[in-house]
């Protein structure tokens, strides 16, 4: 069914990707992650690769079947920490650049992370899960009889976030500090408590360090208050930094030590809030918001090593990239195209690092290409330049669909939405293809000019696929995605379908065979959808959210999906959430539905999915329920569930088309 010379499934385990990549200080050296998908044991391997910042010396640094990652040039640069679980479970290591060596520091039992260099270099500092004895009651039965085989022992859970998508159920514990010498030794724990420690970093002066943590008395049940904290490692003293109420996130002392630059926000209890990027005197204490006049989310804050300003990502019109922002507040954007090593949908990531110099390396995608390695020297008029074309060879034999930029005016009111459409390979304009509308979730996030491997299979298969970003979409500014704040879904359905009409209007698609599929926020806009109208000729409805009432109950947020999604709780205000749950909708559908969900999906769990298929059939809709498994939320994390993902759809799609 899918031409030979079509991008399709098995390419998928040709492409290689960057991630992550990590600048020297000194500018001249750049280790990047390479991905790759294994055919035999259907998972992502990642290896080291280091390049030099002109392209010319380009060499691997690992290679073969084990996982690497988090590499951290020290200040100086001699060396680099990483982790892998080269030796069998995740452990933090050092390559030392000059003699070409590596060593592992540490032989734990649970995984480093958030791995800080001191500032001489000489210690890192980082986060280690530390496991608590359970509280929970215990029964008291007889023990079996020498032999007998009984039941293995109840579970029993006591917590308010019992399990996490993609974690599973949750341990007794928490996630606290540890400096460790980098040449090995005993860690030593710095933090202490039942609290969840985060983002650690350094001072200039190697005696203090900075980090965040939720200190509310219940933190579980109050999400979202972390505060940052500073804490002097040789006496153990402790101050609180930021004073309101949070979430205040990744600390970063700049280099001369005067000031401390933070992300977050004072906290409205909503949905959507921006993410600003705050200035904190450390003589005084004084805080201002330095990106008072910057309209877009700020992450990924670094400082420049003059401390005049600071670099940071944020997306922009579905366009990952890096600004820079002095400390009077004006900023420019640095870098553009930022991608991520992502095979599903089109989402934002990516990822940059910066020299002392200035120099930038950053992962680069473009709609058509996976991501590679760019980078950007320092001086004004610098263009980026690609250091990697690893899929070159693929993508001159495969041919992929062409993706095109469209926006759209809204019928509601004057916000503008943009969209992109992807044709066929092979597409002739004068021809009726039939169209798949494939909306985002989140809700808070974006679709952009981003090459989704998902999605150019479903392209591959005859379909027109338009993606699009509604209102409650990430990178238009605030007032666009907040409109959506305890009111979703609601005009974002009109924005899917101005942008359906749109693409109609080019004059290439069949408006008999419109189709309409996403998942999660996706599969809540997709049920809303077809609980409107009867336009679309099938549906596929992915891991959903169909009944809010009892999502907040048993999704792994839920002390933060009911007090920040709802303004009361369920049972305080059961009309406001049935008002915005497509099984309020049910009853109109007239549409052949197919409903997706991980099996191990605790995000969206299989309980909204197994409403709405019930709902379906009890009305004689033609309704399947596919349950993919050994999936979580994320059902494009293994290549073969990608490919049963746009399998099922399109095949779903097939048997209604024309
Ligand atoms: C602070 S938690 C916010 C919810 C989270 N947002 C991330 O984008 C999320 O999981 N959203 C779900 C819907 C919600 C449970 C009703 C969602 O739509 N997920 C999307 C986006 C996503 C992409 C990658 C990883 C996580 C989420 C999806 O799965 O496509």
């Amino acid at each position: 069914q899918v031409d030979e010379n079509h991008f399709d499934y098995m390419d998928l385990f040709d492409l290689q990707m960057v991630s992550n990549p990590e600048i020297s200080p000194d500018g001249n050296t750049i280790i990047y992650e390479r991905h790759q998908f294994d055919v035999m044991t259907d998972r992502r391997l990642v290896n080291l690769w280091q390049i030099s910042f002109d392209g010319k010396d380009h060499y691997p640094i690992t290679s073969g079947t084990k996982n690497y990652g988090n590499v951290s040039w020290s200040p100086q640069g001699d060396k680099f920490a990483f982790t892998s679980n080269q030796d069998g479970s995740n452990q933090l290591y050092v390559y030392w650049v000059k003699s070409k060596t590596t060593a592992a520091l540490t032989n734990f039992t649970e995984s480093p992370g958030n791995i800080s260099w001191s500032p001489d270099g000489s210690q890192l500092l980082f986060s280690k899960f530390v496991s608590e004895l359970s509280k929970a009651v215990k029964p008291g039965i007889p023990a079996p009889p020498t032999g007998a085989q009984w039941e293995k022992e109840a579970d029993v859970i006591d917590k308010a976030v019992y399990r996490r998508d993609g974690g599973g159920y949750v341990q007794d514990g928490y996630s606290h500090l540890f400096i460790i010498s980098a040449e090995g030794g005993t860690a030593r724990q710095l933090t202490s408590g039942s609290h969840q420690y985060g983002s650690p970093s350094w001072a200039p002066d190697g005696k203090h360090i900075l980090y965040t943590v939720n200190k509310s008395k219940n933190a579980e049940l109050d999400p979202n208050n972390e505060q940052i904290f500073q804490q002097n490692i040789i006496t153990g003293e402790v101050e609180q930094l930021s004073k309101e109420r949070g979430p205040f996130n990744s600390p970063k002392i700049s280099p001369d030590g005067k000031y401390i630059a933070y992300t977050g926000f004072k906290d409205r209890f909503v949905g959507y809030q921006l993410t600003q990027l705050y200035l904190m005197d450390r003589d005084n204490k004084q805080v201002e918001v330095l990106s008072n006049n910057f309209t877009q989310d700020i992450s990924s804050i670094t400082w420049s090593k003059d401390s005049k300003s600071i670099y940071f990502r944020f997306d922009e019109e579905g366009n990952s990239k890096v600004g820079n922002i002095d400390l009077k507040g004006n900023s420019t954007t640095v870098a553009e195209n930022l991608g991520s090593a992502s095979i599903g949908r089109p989402y934002g990531g990516g990822s940059y690092s910066v020299s002392d110099k200035g120099n930038l390396a950053f992962s680069h995608v473009t709609t058509s290409t996976p991501s590679e390695l760019a980078v950007l020297g320092r001086k004004s008029n610098s263009q980026p330049k690609l250091l990697t074309s690893l899929n070159e060879n693929l993508l001159k034999s495969k041919k992929t669909g062409n993706v095109e930029e469209f926006w759209v005016d809204s019928s509601v009111d004057g916000f503008k939405v943009q969209g992109w459409i992807i044709t066929p390979p092979n597409f002739d304009p004068s021809k009726k293809y039939p169209m798949i509308l494939e909306i985002h979730g989140g809700p808070y996030t974006n679709y952009g000019s981003r090459f989704s491997p998902e999605l150019q299979f479903i392209a591959s298969r005859g379909y027109v696929v338009v993606y699009t970003n509604p209102r409650g979409s990430t990178s238009y500014g605030e007032d666009f995605a907040a409109y959506i704040n305890h009111n979703y879904p609601s005009e974002d359905y009109n924005d899917l379908m101005d942008a359906t009409e749109y693409v109609v209007d080019q004059g290439y698609v069949d408006e008999n065979n419109l189709f309409i599929t996403g998942g999660s926020g996706g599969g809540v806009l997709t049920a809303w959808s077809i609980g409107k109208t009867d336009r679309f000729k099938a549906a596929v409805v992915a891991k959903p959210v169909i009944n809010w009432y009892s999502f907040v109950l048993t999704a792994d947020g839920s002390p933060f999906f009911s007090k920040y999604w709802f303004k009361d709780k369920p049972w305080e205000s059961p009309e406001d959430y049935l008002k915005y749950s497509p099984i309020s909708l049910v009853g109109n559908v007239k549409t052949p539905t197919m409903l997706l969900t991980g099996q191990e999906d605790y995000r969206t769990p299989m309980s909204e999915t197994e409403q709405y298929y019930s709902a379906l059939k009890l009305q004689g809709i033609d309704a399947v329920m596919v349950r993919i498994a050994g999936s979580g939320h994320g059902i494009a994390g293994k290549p073969s569930n990608l490919f049963r993902k746009v399998g099922y759809i399109t095949n779903w799609f097939n048997k209604y088309k024309d």
